[in-house]
This record gives structure tokens, sequence and C-alpha cells, in this order.
């Protein structure tokens, strides 16, 4: 049984704060463990990558053999069906569609000074994307990395997907196609992470990485942080689902478990203002794990990391969700905008009981890469930003440098930088020496 907790209880605090531990991702084994696979990337390069493959993914490899050739692809893509490939077009145009409204403006504009100051967005040059596939394999997290790397204008994507086996699901090849990826690697976790940080003999390094991950991978991408820039924390997947009693308590049980089948280390909650309708919802799931193909996972998922929570009312359920930060946050309630005004940290928000947050997985255009761990308090789901730079831009005239640049000369006197001074003061001795060159 997951935790069943009333904001009434006395020890509601404690063992809410213990539900908050965050001990199911941020590990001190799992960070050492990567520590060293990182060192051991950077020190051997390929053969380090090769030998993590065969001992993680059970797949032994030759240099040559880290990417998947054009015509491994070629063969793979042949065994998507015509229903696959309709499923993962629709999916790749819905996402295209949102994430094009994204693309930020480049702005200039001339002050009453005379300076023309703006700013200009520009892609980075190489990104690492990060396709999940130890316990599953996520086509769909290929083109919620690669669509808006697109949209950005990245010259240079590189995917890395673990194959566990040597087993390559081919929706996964098909996907990168139609997102216009073509350098794939079959190698996951933290070696994958340094791999596209640091780079091998084999796969040139990168310069961001993004794309979801289990704990291993989060806590990678957490230490090459600086050696490249990365979009998140997106590690194991959560859900917080508010809802009122007028509701399904299966299809509340079966939003709960489609996050908890995703990885034991997965959180699933939910808050309700009815503690009849909590009770229904853990039958419902009761029942739902007996069958459920990956009941192993969401069933330890559930019992570890679960918890269903009674509350006096939606704005205390609000005020809960704001500590939680979740990934995902379901709004089954009769007025969901009302509430979601109320609900300020969270990666994606699912309004109203016709929205499952499996549509937000595949279909529904936002992105499905989001930040998890709390993280949602501080950071955002993945975006068309995350793969541009903003570089600002500003161009003096001689009367611009005139009116504003004895501030800074005495800006630059109070924090005895002098040579920043004599920049700024050198030109104005000219524009002395030569009236004319102001106007
Ligand atoms: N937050 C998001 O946006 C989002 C989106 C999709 C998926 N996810 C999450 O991604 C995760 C996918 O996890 P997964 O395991 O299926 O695939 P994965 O590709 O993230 O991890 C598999 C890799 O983990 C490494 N690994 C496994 N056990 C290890 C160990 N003991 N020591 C060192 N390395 C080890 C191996 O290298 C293996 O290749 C899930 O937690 C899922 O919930 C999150
Ligand atoms: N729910 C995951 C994000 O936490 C994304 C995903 C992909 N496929 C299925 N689900
Ligand atoms: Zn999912």
């Amino acid at each position: 049984m997951p935790q069943i907790l009333a904001t009434t209880d006395a020890d509601f605090e404690t063992r809410f704060a213990d539900l908050l531990s965050m001990k199911r991702e941020d590990s001190p084994d799992v960070d050492a463990a990567v520590a060293q696979i990182i060192a051991d990337v950077r020190e051997r390069g390929d053969a380090a990558v090769i030998d993590l493959t065969a001992k993680f993914d059970k797949l032994d490899l030759a240099p040559e053999r880290l990417a998947f050739s054009a015509s491994e692809i070629d063969a793979l893509c042949a065994l998507v069906t015509a229903e696959e490939r309709a499923a993962l077009d629709l999916a790749a145009e819905r996402i295209r569609a949102y994430h094009v409204r994204q693309m930020p403006q480049d702005a200039k504009w001339t002050d009453p000074e005379g300076a023309t100051l703006g700013w200009r967005w520009t892609p980075v040059s190489a990104a690492g994307l990060y396709v999940p596939g130890g316990l599953a394999s996520y086509p769909s997290s290929v083109l919620m990395n690669a669509i808006p790397a697109k949209v950005a204008g990245v010259p240079r994507l590189a995917i890395c997907v673990p194959t566990p086996n040597g087993q390559a699901n081919p929706l996964v090849l098909m996907a990168a196609r139609i997102a216009g990826v073509d350098e794939v690697y079959r190698i996951g976790g933290a070696q994958a992470i340094a791999a596209l940080a640091y780079g091998t003999q084999t796969i040139a390094p990168v310069d961001k990485i993004t794309g979801p991950g289990n704990a291993f991978v989060a806590a990678a991408k957490r230490r090459v942080f600086g050696k490249v820039g990365i979009d998140m924390i997106a590690g194991p997947s959560e859900i917080l689902v508010i809802a009122d009693a007028d509701n399904d308590p299966d299809w509340i049980a079966l939003d709960l478990l489609s996050q908890a089948e995703h990885d034991e280390s997965a959180q699933s909650i939910l808050i309700t203002t009815d503690a009849a309708f909590g009770t229904a919802v853990q039958e419902a799931i009761n029942k739902r794990l007996q069958t459920l193909d990956r009941r192993e996972i969401a069933g330890k998922s559930w019992q570890v990391n679960g918890a269903i929570i009674t509350t006096r009312d939606l704005t205390e359920a609000a005020a809960l969700s704001n500590r939680i930060a979740p990934e995902h946050l379901e709004l089954c309630v009769a007025d969901p905008e009302a509430l979601a005004k109320d609900c300020i940290h969270a990666g994606a928000i699912f309004l109203g009981q016709w929205t499952p947050e499996a549509i937000g997985d595949y279909v529904g255009g936002p992105n499905h890469v989001l930040p998890t761990a709390r993280s949602a308090r501080f950071s955002s789901g993945l975006s068309v930003m995350d793969f541009l730079k903003r570089t600002t831009m500003a161009r003096m005239t001689p009367a611009a440098l005139a009116a504003i640049g004895p501030a800074a000369e005495a800006l630059a006197s109070a924090e005895s930088l002098e040579a920043h001074g004599l920049s700024v003061s050198a030109r104005l001795q000219r524009l002395n020496d030569s009236p004319k060159k102001t106007g």
C-alpha cells in the first residue's frame, strides 16, 4: 500500500517531508558511480564506452559499430508499419507546429542618446540528444528532442540511445529520420552523456546535451554541466493528479500508473478533497496492477513513491502541489482553469478529465521532456530556446558615447578599474580634440 495521508493528520508534515526527500533520485551512490564512469570515458574514450556498454547493456560493440550505419537505419526503418509511420508523422507535425511558435525574435532599436541596442539569437553548433532506452524505448523522445532543435536551426544533431542486448526499436530510427537526424549512437547512460560532453575517438563533442533519462543519466548531466550546456534535470517521471469526486476512479488510477510504469523510481501522487474517492482510486489501482504488462515496475513505483493525500479544499491542494512542483500536473476538477491559476510550479499542466497526461507524452504538441525532482520550481520543459543563445548587441555613435561615457568613467573609477575608465576617456578626449565628430 502506498502512503495515505491527510493534511489533518498530526504527523502529516513529517510524512510529507519524507515523501519529498528525493531519495529516489538524488542518491550519493548513483552520483559516485556516475563520477567514475565519466572519468573513465574522459580517459579512455571509445574503449571505456564499449566496456560500459557491454557491462550495462549487454552489447558488444567495436568502435565502428558505435553509430548505426546508413544501411542499418534503412533496414530498421523498413520494419515500421504504415500505421506506426502515420502515428509518428502526426506526432511530429503537432510537435513542430507547437514549437515553431516558440521561436523568439531578434530586436534592434536606437535610444534617445543615439545608441543602437538589441539582441540576436543563434543556435548552438552541435547538440547531443539523449533518448532513453533501458526499461522501455522512446521514439516519442526522439521527436521531442530533435524537432525543437531543428526549428532552432542547430546544424549538427547526435542522438544517443541504449539498445539493451542489441535490440533496437525501428521506430526510434524512423523518428530520427522524420526529424532529420542521421547521427545515431547505440549507447546510453552516463557513458553516453560523458561521450557527448568530452568526445571520444569516434564521437565528436557537442555544446549542449538535452533529453530525459533515469537517475544515472540525470546525475551525469548534472556533472557535465559547465563543460557543456544542459537543458534541465529530466529524470524519472512524475505525475500529480488533483481530482474531485466527480471522476471515474479507474481513469485516475490509470493516469497514476501511466507514469509509475516508466521506472521504479517514478512518482505518482493523487490529491483529492474526497477520502472515499481516494479509496476508490486505490482499489482501482490494485485491480489494474493485477494485469498490467509492466505491473512489476508500476507496482514497485506505486508502493515506494506513490501517495494519496486528502486535503480540506482545492486551495490547500494547489498549495501542496506547489511544494511538490511535479513534472506533470493533471487537474481533474470542475473548473481546471481557475485551479491552474493557483498552481504555479509544474512542468506541464493538463486541464480537465478529458486530457490524460499520456496525450502530452505523444501527440498533444507541448514537449514531454520536463523538469523532475522539484526542479519545476526553477526550470521549464524543453523548448526551442534550449537550443539557442542570445547575444546582446550595442553600437555607440560619438554623440552617444559623449552622452553616457562620463557615467561609465565614474563607475570605473568607483571600481578602481583604471583601464576601463581610460578606454572611455581616451575616446572622449579625441572628441574634445576634434569636436565635429560628435554630430
Ligand atoms: N522527465 C522526463 O521528461 C522524462 C521523459 C521520458 C522518460 N523519462 C524517464 O527516463 C527514464 C528512462 O529510464 P531507462 O532506465 O528506461 O533508460 P535510460 O536510457 O535512461 O537508462 C538506461 C541506462 O542506464 C544505465 N544504467 C542502468 N543501471 C545502471 C547502473 N547500475 N549503473 C550505472 N549505469 C546504469 C545504463 O547505461 C543504461 O544504458 C525513466 O526514469 C523515465 O521515467 C523522463
Ligand atoms: N512521461 C514521460 C515523461 O516523463 C514521457 C513519455 C514518453 N513516452 C511515454 N511517456
Ligand atoms: Zn509517460
